[in-house]
């Protein structure tokens, strides 16, 4: 394992994809179990992305007292079937939330009628379970959850908010495997805004993968600004990324 520090984030390169997901399970289990060592519960966001399965997979086999967490997500799909694998609160609970048993799992509801209202909704719940922790990824894009370039904002007003999502994030879903045809990926979605995800304590950032490199050197390398929602990780105060041998493979020798 490769590790040094940008600015404030902490970056762990992994020799696969298999490794980087035990070592990222290993790392938020241990910080559960310390957190729920000093308080009743823990609130935690997970992201729903196929970059996360290796974590989820390691994630549901260790030793934590899940009774006591509370679990959210962090964007859903506006518009699509609501037992479509897709969407992520789907996706999650087939990999993650019917796996153990948590205390709550707080779905976004992307079919809801009147969407300001499922933003209000899922924001008073943000406010009631103050996050602890974050766990997410990185799109193509350098998105955080579904903050895509043009609408992210760092000074966001909403916790909450409906957002378009431009092509190379839709191109993405596609390239994952999780939609045949760009036309199947819906044009619109619920996301938590970069305020509410970067005001958890902890965050760790999950991103394996040949696709994402040029996304990460971004990361790693442009100036901090939310039209590159993912340089934003090196300003928060505990946050660690998690590469594998793929998504790496464009950091040079400055930074390693
Ligand atoms: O809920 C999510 O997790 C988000 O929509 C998104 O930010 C995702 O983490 C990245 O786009 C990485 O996604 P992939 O794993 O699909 O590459």
């Amino acid at each position: 394992m490769i590790e040094f520090i940008k600015n404030r984030l902490s970056v762990k390169i992994f020799e696969n994809r298999n490794l980087m997901g035990e070592a990222v399970a290993t790392a938020v289990s241990e910080r559960i179990n310390e957190l729920l060592s000093k308080q009743p519960f823990v609130n935690i966001i997970f992201g729903a992305a196929p970059s996360q399965n290796e974590f989820f997979q390691a994630l549901v086999k260790k030793d934590v007292e899940w009774s006591r967490l509370n679990a959210f997500h962090m964007d859903e799909y506006i518009g699509l079937d609501a037992d479509a694998p897709q969407g992520f609160g789907n996706f999650l609970k087939e990999r993650l939330f019917d796996k153990v048993s948590f205390n709550t799992v707080n779905y976004i509801d992307g079919n809801a009628g009147d969407y300001k209202k499922e933003c209000l909704r899922y924001t008073a719940l943000l406010n009631k379970f103050e996050t602890d922790i974050v766990c997410l990824g990185i799109g193509e894009n350098t998105h955080l959850a579904f903050n895509d370039p043009h609408v992210a904002n760092v000074d966001d007003p909403y916790f909450v908010k409906r957002v378009d999502l431009d092509l190379q994030c839709r191109t993405q879903q596609v390239n994952d495997g999780c939609f045949k045809e760009l036309n199947e990926v819906p044009t619109h979605a619920l996301t938590l805004t970069l305020p509410a995800l970067l005001k958890a304590p902890y965050a760790f950032c999950t991103v394996p993968g040949e696709k994402k490199a040029n996304a990460v050197l971004l990361t790693l390398s442009e100036h901090i600004t939310d039209n590159l929602p993912s340089t934003l990780l090196r300003i928060h105060e505990n946050a660690i990324l998690y590469l594998d041998d793929q998504s790496s493979a464009l950091l040079d020798n400055k930074f390693l």
